[in-house]
């Protein structure tokens, strides 16, 4: 049975259990289930604080987790990611108020509030500045205001809550984050876990493709047809089948859901019909 640790609270967990569901796997059905079995597909679903999961992981008892990549580094845990999931997608950044800092080397000598310490203290000590960091659990935005630290380090997405408390991003990026399912750095491939890993990275990865591709079907003249194929080229190459009508045929090609109404714009500019666009539910590429 695989091991899987799923985050139980915050951001990561309703979109997490979301994506599993698509995916075909059982979820819990109230939020403090704590771990559930799902018989049919051979998996155990551990229910953890996001922070935790890396540690679960690391040491080996559970099999693989989805956590943020965030988490991941902060933990310092001997865990890596294997696939990136597209939710709970954030950047991670200094922030102050107007006119506090205006790069990293403006912070030596001060202190710095954070819930993700272990990122802030490794991106200091690699730029050789020394400053002091002070842990804080969340709503770190506050601590400016109550004179607990001059500058912040939090997960930035709206930016809502830094306008909210009247600061500013400055300096780079320190971090780019999603959620990522992630499994022991030196994990031994073996006969029975590895085929499973890999079943459970296929489904989600066919989520994935089912949340960014349509289906797009159209009928266009033979003579049209080579402008029509470099349109929707599809993954490997569209479907094209004959009509009964001569000198017609039917196509068929998964294109970028983002791209699907300009695509279509353009298929009827050359002469193309009956265009369609339909829902991928799921897919094994
Ligand atoms: N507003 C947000 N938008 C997108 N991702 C976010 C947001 N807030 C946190 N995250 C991501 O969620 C993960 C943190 O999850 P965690 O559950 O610890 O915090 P949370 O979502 O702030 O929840 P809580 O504070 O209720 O515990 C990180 O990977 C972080 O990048
Ligand atoms: O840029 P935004 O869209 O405003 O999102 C970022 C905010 O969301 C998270 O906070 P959360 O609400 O989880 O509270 P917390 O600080 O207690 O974790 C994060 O810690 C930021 O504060
Ligand atoms: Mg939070």
């Amino acid at each position: 049975m695989l091991r899987i640790a799923v985050p139980n609270k915050g951001s990561l967990s309703g979109p997490a259990g979301e994506m599993l569901h698509e995916a075909g796997y059982q979820q819990r059905r109230e939020s403090k289930e704590l771990r559930i079995v799902d018989p049919v597909n051979e998996v155990e679903f551990f229910y953890l604080r996001p922070r935790d999961i890396a540690i679960y992981v690391s040491s080996g008892k559970l099999d693989i987790g989805i956590t943020g990549r965030d988490l991941l580094v902060d933990s310092g845990a001997h865990a890596e990611e294997i696939l990136p999931l597209g939710f709970a997608r954030s950047t991670f950044r200094f922030a102050g108020k107007p006119g506090a800092a205006t790069g990293i080397d403006d912070l030596k000598g001060r202190t710095v509030a954070t819930s993700y310490e272990g990122i802030v203290a490794a991106h200091l000590a690699d730029r050789g500045v020394d400053a002091s960091v002070v842990h804080l659990d969340g709503a770190v935005e506050t601590a400016i205001e109550l004179g607990v630290a001059e500058v912040i380090a939090d997960v930035v997405e709206t930016g809502t809550s830094l306008r909210n408390a009247g600061l500013e991003v400055f300096g780079e990026p320190i971090m780019k984050s999603e959620a990522v399912v992630i499994r022991r750095s030196d994990a031994e491939p073996d006969e029975t876990t590895e085929p499973k890993v890999q079943q459970f990275l296929r489904r989600l990865q066919g989520v994935l493709v089912a949340r960014t591709y349509v289906m797009m079907d159209y009928d266009c003249r033979v003579e049209q047809l080579e402008k029509a194929v470099a349109l929707t080229p599809g993954l490997e190459s569209p479907t094209v089948s004959p009509l009964h009508n001569e000198g017609w045929v039917a196509v068929r090609a998964m294109v970028p859901a983002k791209e699907a109404q300009r695509i279509m714009d353009d298929l009827y500019e050359i002469g193309a019909r009956a265009i369609l666009t339909t829902a991928i539910h799921a897919c094994r590429l």
